[in-house]
């Protein structure tokens, strides 16, 4: 359809519902309004976060909604509980002075005190907006005063420290509130939760229903700042519509179940500032009635499985490196089985991946009731009949071990800029490897296909952003002129409309002789040939031959989560069986042990064996001393490797600019182009070319 009948077409359904009058599919203004994508394909009502709480409300109120642990035991509040704190809580931000469309920003672990912040934002007509608690303040700094933040609900004093740093420099700033923890020092405009709730009590209710009569499903409502992975964080702004629409019918795409036919239970610990975590945790919490229990802030160091028993989901999500590290761990605990037990699990592991992936039912029942479900007890999942990964790729070898558990991961696919999933796995639809088929009422389409059925995936739907905010140019670079979201991700699709993810354009490798090579299945292959790999990057852009920086899988501190020079356990058996006595990264590297390099040769031979063209053959590799984690800045807080960390001149400008400002040194949280330099120039001879437009893969030359 033509771009002039196709916003014809918006504007008549829309004249039926009350929407802000809008123009165009998208905005860059915090206050603006966009046309929404309502077609015969996708009709229903658009409706507020509000209007979407108080259906609930109706519906589940008597229900228990959110669950925290005090003093070792779960307190759980319900559902008209829940929404009476959230106008508290609006009222108590209007006290403090929240403007319309500015933003209330939260630092801070997931907690009750997060969702009732979050949702008062939207009821009293801010805008909310997540921090990752990882941050630096200057990395904060960013996303406070991009987003005018009045006011800033921190969960600690360690988060509490990072914004008095850099309060003075946020002009919109009129007040913290801490959430946890006593206050340490009484400052003016700083406030305890129980303080900053007391506030709200003498606002009446008039004022705030008159705010939130007034909202429009068509209004921004949450910002999500991209982690930076591909530059400068962007403000993704999305409406009312975006969430309620994306809540409903992305979560029953995964199966979700309504509280009604069976309510939900799930363990919120993933950053809540990311949309995944966000859309499933928080949204969809409230449209369908779930039970959200609140991990400790140490979840990802290792408490979160003591929280998975005792709560028992009905399902759960990860993001890849989540379920990698827990794979890590059961392989640990394996390997330290008695020799019987060890051959028992393996046995029923082969069993059930062969009738996982064959349909072969033969002594699968056996091998799961006596083995299997035991595991998946220890894990903390027995009630949990559905397991998500999403936000970035996930590798074949954590599917099929998950599978040899009897653990089928369901994938979901989407950006920060289609409010989260846009594809969607369930147990009725899925197919290994594949991210899910495309969202009922939600579109896709392949640009510049090539002759082996791939190209640029596409999307379109009431789930697409209102734009960037403040970024005309990056909006236009990201919406075609008939409003399709162009995803710079490269996927094929199979006849049953199975969702395939290839690779990304940006990271796609042209050699100096023209070839393009999608590096995703070569790092994967390498992971899968040789298993003691944690982090495998190919690198040859514009260069004769493909090189590839590796890095052994090794143990974490408890404390810091910092990578350390111990070989996981899996890693020392594997060397063992090699006739290696390494326990140590440091034991291997610099070529130390040749029996290790050997076998890494062998399988990087295998791999090569199997490469399309010379042009696609790892020539050279080396192993770095450490492995990528997000303190060292490898990873972005996803986990996923910085496929584009940072333009880093302007990172640079950018850097010196901040620190001349706050007086601090010209560091940034997301300045992964440096450091990532820094890193790879101390372990490898690695030479990077300083390059506007910075890209590890792109920029990075080995002459190892
Ligand atoms: N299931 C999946 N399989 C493969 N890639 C995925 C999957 N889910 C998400 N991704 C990748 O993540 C991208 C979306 O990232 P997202 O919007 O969550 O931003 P982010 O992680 O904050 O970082 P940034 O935008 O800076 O990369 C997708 O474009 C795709 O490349």
């Amino acid at each position: 359809m033509k771009a002039e009948a196709k916003k014809k077409n918006f504007e008549e359904v829309q004249t039926k519902v009350v929407l802000a009058p809008a123009q165009l599919l998208w905005t860059t203004e915090a206050n603006g309004s966009v046309l929404l994508r309502m077609d015969e394909s996708c009709p229903q009502e658009a409706i507020t976060v509000h209007q979407m709480f108080l259906t609930s409300v109706q519906k589940y109120g008597h229900l228990s909604a959110l669950a925290s642990k005090k003093k070792d035991k779960w307190e759980k509040i319900t559902f008209s509980e829940y929404y009476h704190l959230c106008r508290v809580a609006a009222k108590g931000f209007l006290k403090l002075g929240l403007e319309r469309f500015h933003s209330v920003a939260i630092l801070g672990f997931n907690s009750a005190e997060w969702f009732i912040s979050a949702v008062g934002t939207v009821f009293a007509g801010g805008i909310m907006t997540g921090i990752y608690a990882t941050n630096s303040p200057e990395a904060c700094h960013y996303v406070a005063n991009d987003s005018r933040a009045n006011i800033i609900v921190v969960e600690n004093q360690k988060q509490l420290d990072k914004i008095l740093q850099i309060k003075e420099n946020l002009p919109h700033l009129k007040a913290i509130v801490q959430y946890s923890g006593a206050l340490l020092n009484k400052l003016p405009d700083l406030y305890s939760w129980e303080e900053f709730m007391a506030l709200g009590l003498d606002v009446p209710d008039k004022e705030l229903d008159d705010i939130i009569s007034s909202q429009r499903a068509n209004q921004c409502c949450v910002l999500i700042y991209t982690s930076g992975t591909t530059g400068m964080p962007k403000g993704v702004m999305l409406s009312q519509d975006n969430i309620t629409w994306t809540a409903h019918h992305a979560s029953r795409a995964g199966d979700m179940q309504p509280a009604e036919i069976k309510q939900e239970v799930l363990v919120s610990y993933l950053p809540l500032s990311h949309i995944a975590a966000q859309i499933y945790d928080l949204w969809t919490g409230i449209q369908w009635g779930e039970l959200v229990y609140f991990a400790q802030p140490d979840a990802l160091k290792g408490s979160l499985i003591n929280t998975l028993r005792e709560v028992r989901p009905t399902s759960h999500m990860g993001v890849p490196r989540v379920w990698e590290k827990m794979m890590e761990k059961i392989k640990e605990g394996i390997s330290q089985c008695g020799y019987i037990k060890r051959k028992l699990v393996t046995w029923a592991m082969s069993v059930s991946l062969e009738a996982n992936l064959r349909c072969n039912s033969f002594l699968f029942a056996l091998a799961d009731g006596l083995v299997l479900e035991k595991l998946r007890a220890e894990l903390g999942f027995t009630c949990c009949s559905k397991f998500f990964s999403g936000a970035a790729p996930i590798g074949s070898e954590t599917l099929q071990f998950f599978l040899g558990l009897n653990i089928q991961l369901y994938e979901a696919y989407g950006m920060s800029e289609t409010s989260g999933p846009h594809f969607m796995s369930n147990p009725k639809v899925h197919k290994l490897t594949s991210c899910g088929k495309v969202v009922p009422g939600c579109k896709f389409k392949l640009a510049n296909v090539d002759k082996d059925g791939i190209g640029e995936v596409c999307f379109w739907g009431r789930d697409i952003f209102m734009g960037f905010l403040n970024m005309e140019d990056k909006t236009k670079e990201a919406l075609d002129e008939d409003g399709w979201l162009h995803s710079g991700d490269l996927g094929k699709s199979d006849e049953e409309g199975f969702l395939y993810i290839t690779g990304r354009i940006k990271e796609l490798i042209i050699t100096a002789g023209g070839e393009n090579v999608p590096p995703l299945p070569i790092e994967d292959a390498v992971k899968k040939q040789v298993p003691i790999i944690s982090n495998a990057m190919l690198i040859g852009d514009k260069r004769k031959f493909l090189s590839m920086l590796l890095t052994l899988k090794c143990t974490t501190s408890t404390e810091t989560m910092e990578p350390t020079d111990d070989l996981s356990s899996e890693a020392v058996e594997y060397c063992k069986q090699l006739g290696s006595q390494a326990t140590k990264v440091s034991d291997i590297t610099g070529e130390k042990d040749k029996a290790v390099y050997q076998a890494i040769q062998e399988g990087i031979d295998r791999v090569n064996s199997r490469a399309i063209s010379n042009a696609q053959r790892i020539q050279k590799w080396t192993i770095l001393g450490r492995d990528f984690s997000i303190s060292g800045g490898e990873l972005g807080p996803t986990m996923k490797l910085p496929m584009k960390p940072l333009n880093c001149f302007l990172g640079l400008v950018f850097g010196i600019c901040f620190g001349v400002l706050l007086k601090c040194p010209p560091s940034f949280n997301f300045q992964l182009s440096v450091r990532w330099q820094q890193r790879l120039i101390q372990n490898v001879p690695v030479h990077f070319s300083i390059h506007p437009a910075f890209n590890i893969r792109k920029s990075a030359s080995t002459s190892c």
